[in-house]
């Protein structure tokens, strides 16, 4: 995932990557070098103080002012490029996942994946930013405390001086025993975090996960209003809801004992560590080896060193989120580029004006046979029904023809260079208006308006026609009929050489199927029509019939023969 990531500087997005990264960087280095002036102010700032001179005094006020002005100019122009960086990275990361969900209808083949990834919406839409916006920030945390690390130890080293222990009745020289002293300070509070609050990392995986789920079923409400109100749901929904926000109430309590914890070793830590260099110091200064303003410095010094040291323990609760989020991200990543390479024993050629199986076999994802050595033929112009009774595998056969179905042995030659249509059984509109409708997935506007206002005509939809232009969320307010009518007016539009329908027509009453099928093959006379259905009237729009039984038998029955089920 990090590698995946980091490929940003790389992309075609590389310079503008690189150029912000530089800025931040050099950026970050002068904040550090201006907070190491600051501390060295200090020194004469205190002395001044303590030798009670006043010009001193003000001198140093001045001084002051002038870091300081640079130091909060850098600073807002730090911020700006960070969140700049931010931006163009999350831009490039979502449009990189994006493509890789919607390719090879990898959106569709994770649903059949045992274990597939959970709310990849959530993934894509808030994973990735919090990715971003957290390896940012500690990375950048990273440079600047290892940047203040480097120049405050050299202080603190010089500062530190020597000291000489007696172990029996040998002398130790010690140089720059305050950078050992923080140095084992921090080796020690970080390890003690670690043990304190490493659950806090699984804790947050599974909270991203609750979320999610919590945040699906709210949407389910949505968009299935009608059905609960009709069934009249709520207190069922209301009790389904609860007990998934109780899943995020119970992580959430388990993560505020976990952060408790943290939080009072590393305050205890960090007050402990404000008083620690000056009770190291002060012997020196008691002695009259320091002046005020040095034991301040030193003070300082110290703080910086440490401060740069216990990175981990500062950031715990950020890099606990930042690998939940990344390990997340991950497992969605390794499935998307798994989908694609995934060994299938069928195989789908290419072959023009005819649609072909040969010995096709068809499994549903628990290994259960629905086809069985299905070979049969459909020339171009030609029509067949394929019927069964409910969960045969009628869908499935039609979604391993479009070459959306893993599950398949034997051979597919299909006419895919052929414009193809498939209408499915749940007619599907996006949002938009309705003359985007009706001509998707096509997304130019190269059909006039006037054509497609003639073709809702064409199949009882004119009530329609005003509203081309409108933009909603249509597949809310038509009846199934209408929608499924919809789905025939787009067919007319398309023209498409082979169309395959899935019960497209179960919703219209059977006067207003006949006129939509007669429509059907007016309009498309040159074209094939593979069709599902339950109706036995269908029949007489189909030149051959193919019945499934759910066993993975079939056969194609003689014009004029019955069907049983
Ligand atoms: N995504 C899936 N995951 C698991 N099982 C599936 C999936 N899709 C279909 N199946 C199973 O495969 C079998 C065939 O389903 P299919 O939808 O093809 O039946 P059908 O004949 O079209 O039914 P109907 O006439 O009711 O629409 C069913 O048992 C169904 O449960």
């Amino acid at each position: 995932m990090i590698r995946m990531a980091l490929s940003f500087w790389l992309s075609a997005a590389a310079p503008k990557a690189w150029l912000g990264s530089i800025l931040l960087i050099l950026c970050t280095g002068l904040l550090v070098f201006l907070h190491m002036h600051l501390n060295n102010w200090q020194v004469g700032f205190y002395n001044h103080l303590q030798q009670h001179s006043q010009s001193g005094f003000y001198h140093s006020l001045l001084n002051f002012a002038s870091i300081c002005s640079v130091l909060v100019i850098t600073s807002g122009w730090q911020t700006h490029f960070k969140m700049l960086l931010q931006l163009r990275w999350r831009q490039w990361l979502t449009t990189e996942f994006i493509a890789l969900w919607l390719h090879n209808q990898s959106y569709f083949h994770m649903r059949l994946a045992a274990n597939a990834a959970d709310n990849p919406d959530q993934r894509i839409g808030e994973d990735i930013q919090i990715f971003v916006s957290h390896s940012l920030e500690l990375t950048l945390g990273l440079l600047r405390q290892m940047i203040t690390l480097c120049l405050f130890s050299a202080v603190l080293w010089q500062l530190s001086g020597e000291v000489t222990v007696s172990l029996f009745e040998t002398e130790i020289i010690f140089p720059g025993y305050l950078v050992w002293f923080a140095l084992l300070y921090s080796v020690m509070g970080t390890w003690a975090t670690m043990q304190i609050g490493h659950p806090l990392m699984l804790q947050n995986n599974v909270q991203q996960s609750n979320e999610a789920s919590f945040r699906y079923g709210l949407v389910r409400i949505k968009e299935y209003a009608e059905c609960i109100a009709l069934y009249k749901g709520e207190a069922w929904e209301q009790c389904s809801l609860l007990k998934s926000f109780s899943n995020i109430i119970g992580t959430y309590l388990a993560m505020i004992r976990t952060t408790r914890n943290v939080t009072w070793l590393s305050t205890a830590y960090a007050q402990l560590s404000t008083v620690f260099a000056f009770l190291i110091a002060s012997p020196k200064y008691f002695n009259d080896e320091l002046q005020l303003g040095q034991l301040f410095e030193i003070a300082g010094a110290y703080w910086y060193v440490h401060s740069a040291l216990s990175y981990i323990i500062d950031s715990f609760g950020k890099i606990a989120q930042w690998q939940a989020v990344k390990n997340r991200l991950e497992e969605f990543y390794l499935q998307l580029i798994k989908i694609p390479q995934r060994e299938f024993s069928g195989t789908t050629l290419t072959c023009p004006n005819k649609l072909t199986t040969q010995e096709l076999s068809i499994k549903s994802p628990d290994g259960h046979t629905l086809v069985d050595k299905l070979t049969t033929e459909v020339s171009v112009g030609d029509s067949l029904l394929i019927i069964g009774p409910s969960g045969c595998g009628k869908t499935t056969l039609l979604q391993t023809l479009a070459g959306i179905w893993p599950y398949f042995d034997g051979q597919i030659f299909f006419p895919s260079e052929a414009v193809v249509l498939f209408l499915p059984q749940k007619p599907y509109l996006p949002i938009g208006t309705l003359r985007q409708a009706v001509l998707y997935p096509v997304r130019d506007g190269r059909v006039a308006k006037e054509k497609v206002a003639e073709v809702l005509h064409m199949c009882k939809l004119s009530a329609l026609i005003p509203f081309l232009d409108t933009e909603a969320d249509w597949s809310k307010s038509l009846s199934q009929g209408e929608l499924q009518r919809l789905s025939i007016a787009r067919a007319i539009v398309h023209q498409p050489k082979w169309v395959f329908l899935d019960e497209t027509t179960s919703c219209i009453d059977t006067t207003t199927e006949a006129e939509m099928y007669q429509l059907l093959k007016k309009t498309l006379s040159s074209s094939s029509l593979i069709s599902i259905g339950h109706r036995t009237s269908l029949m007489a729009y189909h030149r051959r019939v193919l019945e499934l039984d759910g066993a993975g038998g079939w056969r194609f029955l003689e014009l004029g023969q019955q069907y049983s089920k």
